[in-house]
């Protein structure tokens, strides 16, 4: 089993009941929810030592993130107290044909406000063999951006694995801006979460020719041989056909060579939110343990339709349970 940190905000989420609109609701669920922190809540969840960087205010929302990463086995020794807010998003619940949206209400946050650095970085990642980023991070501030530079770079110094999901949220910060940062962020990683849209619009590598016969074979080449470091990509490819019902497969570039699970046919889906994060977290699984690459893709890629079912921005199955999921051939899938 390995060590892990990773960095990211928790916030709040509170969504509509389904069949709700959110300027009509008089009640919310509230769940807590990151895509880093649900990373680390997967990797705990399959037996690895996770800690969780920070920053949450000291009142009693910051005491419930801590209860919730706690409960999972998250180490929060890492999870700073202090600062005004926790930041918030408000889910209108999507079915059948009405997508799912999202209001965040985050500006502020004690995470997002940070200036420097509260961590002695050398306790952070000594003995750590994987650090965990997402382009969510950077996008935050100009400030943050500097930071999480700072911090990957200190975690590779210590000898750390950097995995980072780019992520991309639109409603933080524009393609330009985030294609920038990827620029110097992205030489520093090892193993990323990477798609076509990503090569496409972030990083700006042209449209593969028409002629290509699997193109995101093309754009995982494009992408490494711009960035020779990364030894790893991985992105999922999903067919929506409503808010319940989507196809979903793992591909994964490893080793100069291309994987992609079973075809998934995901039906009545409970909460797609944290899908690609229990995703991640089953990848990066597969790679701390040393599984054989097709191995992990469908480790992967099963961990994420078992987190369709469940309500919250987390995966909450273990390491058995997915494996049994897998062998069970439960669920639709296409091989
Ligand atoms: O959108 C974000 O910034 C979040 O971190 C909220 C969710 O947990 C995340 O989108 C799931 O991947």
């Amino acid at each position: 089993m390995g060590r892990v940190v990773t960095l990211g905000e928790i916030m709040l989420r509170l969504s509509t009941e389904q069949g709700q609109r959110l300027q009509d609701s008089d009640h919310f669920c509230a769940h807590y929810g990151g895509g880093e922190a649900n990373v680390a809540i997967s990797l705990a969840n399959y037996g690895h030592t996770v800690s969780f960087m920070s920053k949450v205010p000291e009142h009693s929302l910051g005491l419930a993130v801590e209860k919730h990463l706690r409960s999972y086995g998250v180490d929060t020794s890492l999870l700073l107290k202090g600062g005004p807010r926790l930041g918030t998003y408000y889910m209108e619940t999507g079915i059948g044909e009405r997508a799912a949206s999202v209001i965040y209400d985050r500006a502020g946050s004690s995470f997002a406000v940070m200036g420097c650095l509260e961590w002695s970085l050398e306790d952070c990642f000594k003995g750590v063999d994987l650090f965990h980023v997402s382009g969510i991070t950077p996008a935050l501030s100009e400030k943050w951006r500097g930071l999480t530079k700072e911090l990957m770079e200190a975690a590779k110094q210590a000898g750390c694995q950097i995995s980072f999901d780019i992520n991309y949220r639109g409603k933080l910060w524009t393609q330009q801006e985030a294609g920038k940062a990827l620029e110097q962020l992205l030489p520093l990683v090892d193993i990323c979460s990477a798609g076509e849209m990503d090569a496409l619009y972030l990083l700006g590598i042209a449209k593969a020719p028409e002629t290509t016969v699997n193109p995101l074979i093309y754009y995982y080449e494009k992408m490494q041989e711009r960035f020779p470091n990364i030894q790893t990509f991985y992105s999922t490819k999903r067919t929506v056909h409503s808010a319940s019902e989507n196809d979903l497969q793992g591909t994964l570039w490893m080793k100069d060579s291309y994987f992609e699970s079973p075809l998934h046919q995901v039906t009545s889906i409970v909460d797609r939110v944290g899908g690609g994060d229990a995703f991640a977290g089953g990848l990066l699984h597969g790679i701390l343990e040393e599984m054989q690459p097709q191995a992990i893709i469908d480790f992967a890629t099963a961990a994420s339709a078992l987190k369709h079912t469940i309500h919250g921005d987390c995966n909450q199955f273990n390491q058995a349970e997915v494996a049994s999921f897998i062998a069970s051939g439960s669920g639709k899938i296409i091989r």
